[in-house]
């Protein structure tokens, strides 16, 4: 089983709106609400995907319920903490008229207690002895302790489970010394990790190797409609192209490609072949309106137009 921590939930509501302009009242025509915060995403491609997962997270208020309600629907499996605060909203709105420019408002989330976020990680604790691996995806919400990414950390390292990481913020420097399996992150949160900007996926693949020797074992850096560029931890360099696809939303790619990534290696394949996997994963996401939609039938169909970059010398 795939446990995947999701820090700070929310309802993701998208907002399909024809010539949204800024200033204005819109009436709105299609709204999608569903589970959201990064790790539903990832659940998603997991469970289109066949693997088994379970989610972990604080959830609180008439919209918690709501959230619990959808999760439940969809068939994901979730063991979730009830917590004070009502739950936040991502709002993403699309414009079909503008060639579905995405704008995106993400409440920060209300804070957490030190006492309902112990109970969060005592629900990790508790799960990771039936985990094959820990996903921890997405923002930490206010009020949790300074180190409550690396509490999951240290939970994780005393039960022997790999850590994927897809996170940010000021936590994460430090959580490279604990030696997580993975670090999926997109090029722009490798450069602010760095220090410096990765432009291009020769220099990607450079910071790759850079978060290598601080720490991680094996990376993957997505580098959006380009693919993804990575290093294994036997030291192997690898680049895949996203297959050219007519995107609808690109929120929830990134989920989807971790998603795909943890199916692969659930189902024993390498790092190269699960993150071809999670490329296909994430282009099919982009074929839906919404975050982390996607259908198993649009993934297979893509796996094999994902093609090698190709990385010279
Ligand atoms: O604030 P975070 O946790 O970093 O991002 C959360 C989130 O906005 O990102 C997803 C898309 O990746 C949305 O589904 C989700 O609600």
């Amino acid at each position: 089983m795939i446990v995947t921590v999701v820090p700070n939930p929310a309802l993701d509501k998208t907002i399909v709106l024809p010539h949204f302009s800024l200033g204005r009242i819109h009436r709105a025509g299609e709204v999608i609400i569903q589970a959201g915060g990064k790790g539903f995403n990832v659940a998603r491609a997991l469970h289109t995907l066949g693997a088994q997962g379970l989610v972990i997270g604080p959830v609180g208020g008439y919209a918690g319920k709501h959230l619990l309600a959808l999760a439940r629907e969809e068939g994901l499996q979730v063991d979730m903490e009830e917590v004070a605060a009502e739950l936040r909203t991502c709002l993403t709105v699309v414009d079909p008229a503008a060639d579905y420019c995405l704008t995106e408002i993400y409440e920060q989330g209300a804070p957490l207690t030190r006492a309902e976020w112990d109970a969060v990680v005592r629900r990790v604790t508790s799960a990771l002895t039936q985990a094959a691996f820990l996903v921890i995806s997405g923002s930490f919400p206010p009020g949790v302790p300074e180190d409550a990414l690396l509490m999951l950390l240290r939970q994780a390292r005393a039960a022997s489970v790999p850590v994927f990481l897809d996170t940010h913020g000021a936590q994460l420097p430090a959580a490279l010394a604990y030696h997580p399996a993975l670090l999926k992150v997109n090029q722009f949160e490798a450069g602010e990790l760095l220090g410096y900007p990765l432009a291009d996926s020769l220099q990607a693949l450079e910071g790759a190797a850079e978060l290598q020797r601080r720490g991680v074992r094996e990376v993957v850096i997505s580098l959006g409609k380009a693919g993804v560029v990575g290093c294994t931890a036997e030291g192997q360099r690898f680049g895949w192209t996203a297959p050219a696809v007519p995107a609808l939303s690109s929120t929830g790619s990134g989920d989807c490609l971790l998603g795909g990534i943890a199916a692969g290696l659930m189902r024993g394949q390498g790092l190269i072949q699960s993150a071809r996997l999670g490329v296909a994963a994430g282009a099919a996401n982009t074929l839906q309106i919404g975050a982390g939609r996607l259908y198993l039938s649009d993934i297979e169909r893509l796996l094999p137009v994902v093609k090698a970059i190709s990385l010279g010398g």
